[in-house]
């Protein structure tokens, strides 16, 4: 067994919570959450402003710990996990953030190789201090995701949808079991938005990835993810394959009456 199939042999099971709570205060930001995400789901997280979302997320690679309750994450029990498990854990979970995370004075292509300093000893200062191996394969994500020819580029030159792409090609630099996606495509425009969904769907679906993406817009969930899961108040009130769902029914959402739906 090595350390990447860690305790997720025999089990389709990547993501799995019973009774997660997390309050902050009198909010319960997560309240008796119990959800599964199997091996390549892509699965859209959506509900109200406040509603739990990125609490949510945050729980499943360990960036935040649950008051009560178990969140399991790839075999690990990430409620417990800390130093080196937790560390390990996190190389196998990619994060795209709403706003990029990335380090706009370098170049595009050590964007992408922080993706690998998981699999470096020490740090690394400049392109040439990396190994030819992982240049190669950070080019081969470049170029995955479109942006080959920006490689030597400073990154903050880049338009949000091409920074949002250079972040992806980075978690792909992971080698990732697990994409967590926090409102991706909140910061771009309605065209890019819908370029960098579609290529963060792609490439996940190529890889046999899982995907957790919390999203705002309805639209896109209804186009990209393959399962909806609504928060409201930190509860869990829809939970369906993304088929069996339309506009006005995640539009409900966001109404004053919770919906219960649970397919
Ligand atoms: N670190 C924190 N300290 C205090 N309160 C917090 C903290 N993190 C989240 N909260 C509160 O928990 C609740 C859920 O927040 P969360 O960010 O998870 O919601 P969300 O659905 O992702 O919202 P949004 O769509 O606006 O990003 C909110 O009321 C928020 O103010």
């Amino acid at each position: 067994m090595t350390g990447r199939s860690e305790g997720t042999e025999g089990t389709d099971v990547v993501v799995s919570t019973r009774g997660l709570a997390k309050s902050f205060g009198d909010v319960h930001a997560c309240a008796r959450i119990d959800l599964t995400v199997n091996r390549g789901e892509i699965v859209g997280v959506l509900g109200p402003s406040g509603s739990g979302k990125s609490t949510l997320l945050r729980h499943f690679n360990g960036l935040t710990r649950p008051d009560a309750g178990e969140v399991r994450v790839l075999g690990v029990d990430v409620a417990t996990a800390r130093g080196r498990r937790l560390l390990a854990l996190r190389r196998r979970v990619g994060v795209v953030f709403q706003q990029f995370n990335l380090v706009g004075r370098l170049t595009v292509l050590e964007n992408v190789l922080t993706g690998a300093l998981g699999r470096v000893r020490g740090p690394r200062y400049g392109i040439v201090t990396w190994p030819r191996s992982l240049r190669q394969e950070a080019l081969e994500h470049l170029d995955r995701v479109g942006l080959a020819d920006r490689a030597y580029q400073r990154t903050a030159s880049l338009s949000g949808g091409q920074q949002q792409r250079v972040a992806i090609a980075r978690a792909l630099m992971q080698r990732p079991e697990l994409v967590l996606a926090d409102e991706p495509v909140a910061s771009l425009d309605p065209e890019s938005a819908a370029s960098v969904m579609d290529l963060l769907v792609r490439v996940c679906r190529e890889d046999g990835l899982t995907v957790v993406c919390t999203l705002h817009q309805v639209e896109l969930a209804l186009r990209w993810t393959r399962r909806v899961v609504g928060l409201r108040d930190g509860t869990v009130v829809l939970d369906a394959p993304t088929s069996a769902l339309d506009t006005s029914r995640l539009r409900g959402l966001y109404g004053t009456v919770p919906e219960s739906v649970h397919a």
